[in-house]
């Protein structure tokens, strides 16, 4: 018999989840399936709930967070080779939202019941497990602000965006690419695997969950009117990504596809990992996982 463990974290987002262990676990037995509720670990270190995923004979793991939540559960345990479902639960949800999971908790929950799973690729950052997105400067500077705002949620994430956009100044990068090096003063970086920001704000519309490729996006520097400019026609999928080599020097927008990237970030500009703020290095070495883990997805 299948055997769900929802890892739920109590914090994440805005939306209450005061009902949501009752409703799993009611929900999963009507099913005809066994389940456990646990708590995600504050301080990420899921040894304690690995032990008793084992000793429950657990079969498919449930997150209910966001996308930090997502990263630390399944950065900890895909080792067990076990199937992983999605309640988005969090203030961007950026992995659910672009693998097409229901945004309502109980849809997605019909789903997970349902679905079989399918490979997702994940990356790492200097061999720091990610699964979504991450990113230098800008955004990273705002997930810094966000993690110390005492409020989550997306009306909190859009204030310290548009406050940090007004201060932004670019910093000097550059990016590798097997042999070739290519010089940029960039507002930001971003790196994704989901085609997406969160809330479905598209960051790399052509991104998938599964080709064994990074999404790379640079927002080179530019007055902020082009900045936004250039932005929108990004998230709104005008531009096609391109091969390091055919890029001239002075272009204000870079997208471009690799399995693996390496950044040198000399002025140590703020670094994010799946929404969640981390310190940053001089050298990041970004390497794709391909099929690192299983979703559970329409
Ligand atoms: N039991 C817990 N108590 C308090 N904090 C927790 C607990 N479990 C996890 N956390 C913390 O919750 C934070 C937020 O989690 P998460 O990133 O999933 O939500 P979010 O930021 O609201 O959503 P998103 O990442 O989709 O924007 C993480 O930084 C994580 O360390």
């Amino acid at each position: 018999m299948r055997h769900f463990a929802y890892i739920i974290n109590p914090i994440s987002g805005t939306r209450s989840k005061k009902d949501l262990p009752d409703y799993v676990a009611t929900r999963t037995r009507e099913a005809g399936f066994g389940c456990t509720v646990y708590s995600s670990p504050r301080d990420g270190d899921y040894s304690a709930i690995e032990k008793q995923l084992m000793a429950h004979e657990t079969t498919d793991i449930v997150i209910a967070g966001g996308d930090g939540t997502i990263n630390a559960a399944v950065g900890a345990l895909r080792h067990l080779g076990l199937p992983f479902g999605i309640i988005p639960c969090g203030s961007g949800n950026g992995l659910a939202f672009s693998a097409g999971i229901p945004k309502q908790p109980r849809l997605a929950l019909e789903t997970i019941l349902s679905a079989a799973p399918a490979p997702v690729d994940a990356y790492t950052v200097n061999g720091r497990f990610a699964c979504m997105l991450c990113g230098l400067g800008l955004d990273a500077k705002v997930a810094h602000d966000f993690a110390n705002a005492g409020t989550r949620g997306l009306m909190t994430y859009i204030e310290k965006s548009i406050a940090n956009f007004f201060t932004a100044k670019p910093h000097p990068f550059t990016l590798q690419v097997e042999d070739t090096h290519y010089p940029v003063e960039a507002f930001f970086i971003s790196i994704a695997n989901s085609n997406q920001f969160g809330n479905n704000v598209t960051i790399a519309p052509k991104a998938s969950l599964s080709d064994g490729l990074l999404d790379v996006v640079v927002l080179a520097k530019q007055n902020k009117f082009s900045l936004v400019l250039q932005a929108a026609r990004q998230c709104l999928g005008f531009n096609k990504p391109r091969e390091l080599t055919t890029l001239t020097s002075g272009t204000s927008l870079l997208y471009l596809q690799a399995p693996s990237i390496i950044i040198h970030n000399p002025e140590g500009a703020h670094l994010h990992i799946d929404g969640d703020p981390v310190d940053t290095a001089h050298l990041l070495d970004i390497q794709v996982i391909p099929h690192a883990f299983q979703l559970l997805m329409p």
